[in-house]
Order: structure tokens, then sequence, then C-alpha cells
């Protein structure tokens, strides 16, 4: 790997890359993989990158539980990435993306032999996965040559750059009359790696005692178009009032939307529960961590309000740990649950029975 600084810009570079179905290089301690994400890919673009179809496919541990493919690696592996061997019936994109994708599992039940190979360079293949979902993207990439040609270049610890909360700054503020409090204030951020712009609204005048604070991740189905599969709408509204109704307090909207999967791989997890699986085990599925989110931006922001001590509106431990790990002191926890209805009764009993959601 080479030796210089880790530059965040990389990691942008490779995500806007991979977005595009683009090829990129990704170095490691342990050495540097070659890499076309399977989603996006083309016969064309795959026959550039690979043109003597060897190229290997690089798969979630998950992913590979669900093919079956564990039972061919050491016991020690099985949380590691998955290399398999390009093996001739997964001859392009198409058949690649059947292997990528759990959504089509159904449509194409019989797939194999499945042939597992060594993984090379670890620490590469792991951030490959961040990558893909830092892009959006299913995590499964063909992994070519050293030599086949890319679009951008990063590293593991540009990944990690990428990821540093710490550029964080307040980009404007303005007065925001909204529906639960006329006297509010809203306020915008922005960093100068990750685009996503994340907001404070603060109501109520600030005083001595700890504001009321809500952490409300994005869910653009449930939050902008009334979808019954999840709380976070009524979520969103009963916070905004119970902030209202203290001294002052704060909403923070952060854009992780999907528990940080992104949009798209949320629509896919909720296709996979249509098939029966519970939000817990449809991110496992797809290959991502059951809750991707970083509270450190949350805590960034807050830091940035001069807000040290919070009294926290959630029912979940993980908010309250993740805030505190990174220096918020959480005086109070405050429950904020609603009443289900027949399509979320199911999540909210597997956010009770397996996220430890106190609801
Ligand atoms: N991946 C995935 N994300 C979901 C699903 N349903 C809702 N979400 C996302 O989950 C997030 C909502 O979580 P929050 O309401 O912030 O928090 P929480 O973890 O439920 O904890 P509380 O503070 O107790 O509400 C949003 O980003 C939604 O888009 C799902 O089935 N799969
Ligand atoms: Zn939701």
């Amino acid at each position: 790997m080479d030796a210089r600084a880790a530059d965040s810009r990389q990691a942008a570079r490779a995500i806007d890359a991979l977005r595009r179905g683009w090829p990129i290089g990704l170095a490691g301690a342990e050495g540097a993989l070659t890499l076309l994400p399977i989603e996006g890919a083309t016969p064309a673009s795959l026959a550039a990158f690979d043109p003597d179809a060897r190229a290997p496919l690089l798969i979630s541990a998950s992913r590979a539980v669900t093919l079956k493919l564990v039972n061919q690696l050491a016991a020690a592996d099985t949380a590691a990435p998955v290399l398999i061997a390009r093996d001739r019936w997964i001859d392009g994109p198409a058949a690649a993306m059947a292997i990528a994708d759990p959504v089509s599992d159904l449509a194409t039940p019989f797939k194999g032999p499945f042939r597992a190979l060594p993984l090379v360079h670890g620490d590469a293949a792991i951030a490959a996965l961040e990558l893909a979902r830092l892009a959006g993207l299913l995590p499964a990439y063909f992994v070519g040559e050293a030599d086949a040609p890319v679009e951008a270049r990063c590293t593991v610890g540009d990944i990690a750059a990428f990821s540093d909360a710490s550029s964080l700054m307040i980009a404007a503020r303005a007065r925001l009359p909204i529906d639960a409090k006329v006297d509010s204030e809203i306020i915008a951020f922005r960093s100068t790696q990750d685009p996503q712009e994340h907001v404070a609204l603060i109501l109520g005048e600030r005083d001595g005692t700890p504001p009321v604070v809500r952490l409300h991740s994005e869910c653009l189905t449930g939050d902008v178009l009334g979808s019954l599969k999840c709380d976070c709408g009524p979520q969103l509204h009963a916070a905004l009032h119970e902030i209202a109704e203290a001294r002052w307090g704060v909403l923070l909207y952060l854009r992780q939307e999907g528990r940080g999967i992104g949009l798209i791989n949320k629509l896919r997890a909720y296709q996979l529960q249509d098939q029966g699986f519970d939000t817990v085990d449809a991110n496992t599925r797809l290959g991502f961590a059951i809750d991707a989110r970083d509270f450190g931006v949350a805590a960034r922001m807050l830091d940035l309000l001069g807000i040290g001590q919070v009294r926290l509106l959630t029912n979940n431990p993980a908010k309250v740990a993740g805030l505190e790990a990174a220096g918020v002191t959480v005086a109070e926890r405050l429950p904020l649950a609603l009443p289900s209805n027949p399509f979320n009764e199911r999540y909210l009993a597997t956010k009770r029975d397996r996220t430890g959601h106190d609801l």
C-alpha cells in the first residue's frame, strides 16, 4: 500500500465511480483489489474489465451463508467476505446479479455449483463492502486483474477518513416556524467529505437545562409518504410536539436512510420482508449490518450547537450508547412509543425482540 496520508477525496471519487458502475482500485495493508460493482455492470463494462471472463466474485459472508457456501470455508472465516470462483455458468452480469441480489432468489432458486476461493487482501475486501454501502449498492463485486482499467483509486484509510464526522460544520441557519412550534430555527450542516446535509431544528429558547433531543434517521417512505410499514412518520411528528412542549429542545434530522443502507437497499429489504423475512434478517441477507448507522455525526452536531447534555427521546439503547461513546451525556432517556397498525406490528415486535428496543 502506498504510504501517503489518508485522503477522503479519494474515497469520494471511488464512491462516485461505483454509483456510475465504474471499476475502482482499493488498496489495504495486505494488498490491493481491482473491483467492478456487480450492480450496474453491463456486458460491455464487464468485457472491458475482465476480457478473459475469469474475474471471481466478492460477496458478503452473510450472502455466502444463504448460498450455502460456508461449508467450503474454514470456521474462522465465516464473518469475512467470500470470493467465489468464476465458473462457466456465471457467464455475465445477469448471472452475477442473481448471486449478488437476494431479492431474486425466489425467481432464480437454482444457482451453482459454487466454489469458494481463499480470500485475498482481507482488509481491502472488508472495506470494499463498506464502500458499496456508502454508494447505496449491493455489497458485491467482480475482482479483476491488478492491471484492469479503473476510474478511481482509494485506500482503506481514505474510506475511514471519509466517514470521520470531524469536518462537519454549520453551513446555514434560518428562522423556521413549524406546525409544532412557531418559535423554531433550522440549522443545516455540511462536511467536506460526505455530501449528505444533516439538519437540526431548535425549538424554543435555549436555557441552562439539558434540552429534549430526538435523533431522527431519514425515512423517505415514512416521513414523506406516510408509509404504514414503520413508525417513522408518527414518531417524527410526536417528537416535534413533545419537544415543543418542553422548555426547549432539538430534533436532529440525520440523513441515514434505511438505518444507513440507503433508500434503494431499504426497498430491497422491504421486498425481502414481503417474502417473509423480518427487518433484521432482511438486512443480513442483503449483506449489511443490522444497523449501519454511526451516531458520532449526531454527537458532532450537538457539539457544534454547544450541547453536551441531553434528555434523549428514544426507545433504542444503541442511540444512548452511541451518543455516550461520542462524549454526549444522556441525562435521561424519554420513551417515544406510538400505537402500532396492522402493517408495522411485526416490525415493532422485531425491534423489541431482536434489537433491544424498549417498546
Ligand atoms: N434497513 C431498514 N431500515 C428501516 C426499516 N424500517 C425503517 N427503517 C429505517 O430505520 C430508521 C428509523 O429508525 P429511528 O426511528 O431513527 O430509530 P430506531 O432505531 O427505531 O429507534 P427509536 O429512537 O426508538 O425510534 C430510518 O432510517 C428508516 O428508514 C427496514 O425495514 N429496514
Ligand atoms: Zn420508516
